[in-house]
């Protein structure tokens, strides 16, 4: 069985990522150009000043993104060269950078879908309290509308915010991430409540200017799954599905929150101050939102846990997504099991994950429109000759491929899969040590790229529509 013809085989990057140029062209101070510069906080004092200078170097890039057959490119556009103080003046050295990113996308055929948010705040916001001011809200209806008027008549599909869970925990509970608060779940609740109004109030603007496109929202997908078949901890994990699963899918797509967790959050006292209003929004956009993007890296194998003194803080491996940690409300902690396989960064590798979260997802919200919008292996990539022999990237999307190609014989909705990433990029916690690639940038050697031996292979992939899988 071949792939739908109108399935993408895509791949993605993010600007904080990739572009560099952190001062140029009128661009504004985000807030990962001052959080990666305090000492500490990025693997090795990385940041992307330069990244892997995509802003300069996205011809070579998108040529070889044509070379593969790449269908389309999902990137993200970083607001701070578009309103580089977050809701002032708009920067038209900015709208050019892009104009020029996604001509030459269309100039080689490769769709560009664009995410709007992808982490990197203008710190101008951050420093006025970022995604738990209001204000923020507002001026990403103003940032999100200018990208739509100048953008859309040639991009068509839009994701408002990438991994809302990952900015927001890691910025307001575990302080990996700007602004770098700990241990604040009334704090991480307000800046998702304000997230999903902001991503309502963008499907309801979007729809009204008619460009006949599809926007909608992305969110990590790492359905959780009892470690054994005991009772607490099929408990426990249906408790980390509600917190980590419902509380993000439920009011995009059912337009309000899971009573579960809104249950405990007023018992605990973290109740976002939600208006009238804004529950309304939510309630309007959830069924104009066309599809949901997908990020599927790993499940989460789940126990019981039980609070104790000895509970140690996380291990920077496990911040950064390994199992071993204690969820924020100490009720329930993700483990690794013996007979399941795992990266370099101690992530598990289950394509089979995928498929039986898939299908959970379906039992949850019917039949809705899904793209893998990531999945990929984070790697060391091995080198032989100056080759970059990455098989072990091949193994790990053929396998996932494989499933996304089950699940659409199930009669899953799936319309693409993005690999994380086309290019070797700089990755927030673990600087360049960590590739995703199928281009591979040579930072000891002036950043030349080179293709990987995944290069090949997923072009032979797109070629036959994955019919060999
Ligand atoms: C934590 C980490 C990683 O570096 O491994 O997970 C996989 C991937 O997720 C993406 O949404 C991030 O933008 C990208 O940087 C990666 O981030």
């Amino acid at each position: 069985m071949r792939f739908p013809h109108d399935f993408f085989f895509g791949a993605a990057s993010a600007a904080y990522q990739v572009e560099g140029a952190w001062n140029e062209d009128g661009k504004g101070v985000s807030n990962w150009d001052v959080f990666s510069k305090i000492p500490g906080k990025t693997f090795e004092g990385t940041n992307g000043d330069i990244a892997v200078d995509h802003y300069h170097r996205y011809k070579e890039d998108i040529r070889l993104m044509a070379e593969m057959g790449l269908e389309s490119y999902r990137f993200s556009v970083a607001w701070t060269r578009i309103i580089p103080d977050g809701d002032g003046e708009i920067n038209p050295q900015g709208l050019a950078f892009y104009n020029a990113l996604i001509d030459e996308c269309l100039h080689y055929g490769i769709v560009p879908f664009v995410t709007l948010y992808h982490w990197d705040l203008p710190q101008v916001l951050e420093e006025a309290g970022g995604w738990t001011n209001k204000r923020t809200v507002d001026a990403f209806s103003k940032y999100a509308t200018t990208c739509f008027k100048a953008f859309g008549d040639r991009v068509k599909h839009w994701i408002t915010f990438n991994e809302t869970i990952v900015f927001c925990s890691l910025g307001y509970l575990d302080g990996a991430h700007p602004p770098g608060i700990s241990h604040n779940p009334r704090l991480y609740f307000q800046a998702t409540h304000n997230v999903f109004v902001a991503h309502a109030r963008a499907v309801e603007e979007y729809k009204k200017l008619r460009q006949y496109g599809e926007i909608g929202i992305t969110h990590v997908f790492s359905p959780a799954f009892p470690a054994d078949g005991q009772a607490d901890n099929a408990q426990a994990a249906d408790h980390a599905n509600q917190y980590s699963l419902a509380w993000f899918y439920d009011p995009i797509l059912k337009g309000a929150y899971p009573d579960y967790v809104v249950g405990q959050l007023k018992e605990r006292g973290w109740t976002p101050d939600w208006t009238a209003e804004e529950l309304t929004v939510l309630k309007w956009a959830a069924p104009k939102n066309d599809f949901i993007g997908l990020n599927y890296y790993q499940p989460q194998r789940v126990i019981k846990h039980n609070p104790t003194a000895e509970d140690k803080p996380a291990a920077q491996q496990v911040i950064a997504g390994a199992p071993g940690k204690v969820s924020f409300d100490g009720v329930y902690k993700t483990v690794s099991l013996e007979d399941k396989k795992y990266t370099k960064w101690g992530w598990e590798i289950s394509p089979e994950g995928l498929l039986e979260g898939l299908r959970m997802l379906r039992g949850a919200y019917g039949d809705i429109k899904l793209y893998i919008t990531e999945n990929g292996l984070g790697d060391q990539d091995p080198v032989e000759n100056g080759q970059i022999l990455d098989a072990d990237r091949v193994e790990y999307i053929r396998e996932h491929l494989k499933a996304v190609k089950q699940g659409l014989r199930e009669g899953l909705h799936i319309k693409g899969y993005y690999a994380w990433s086309v290019i070797d990029l700089l990755s927030w916690l673990n600087g360049f040590k960590k590739q995703y690639g199928f281009i591979y940038v040579d930072q000891q050697n002036n950043l030349t790229r080179k293709r990987k031996l995944s290069f090949g292979w997923y072009k032979q992939v797109i070629a036959n529509r994955g019919g060999e899988l």
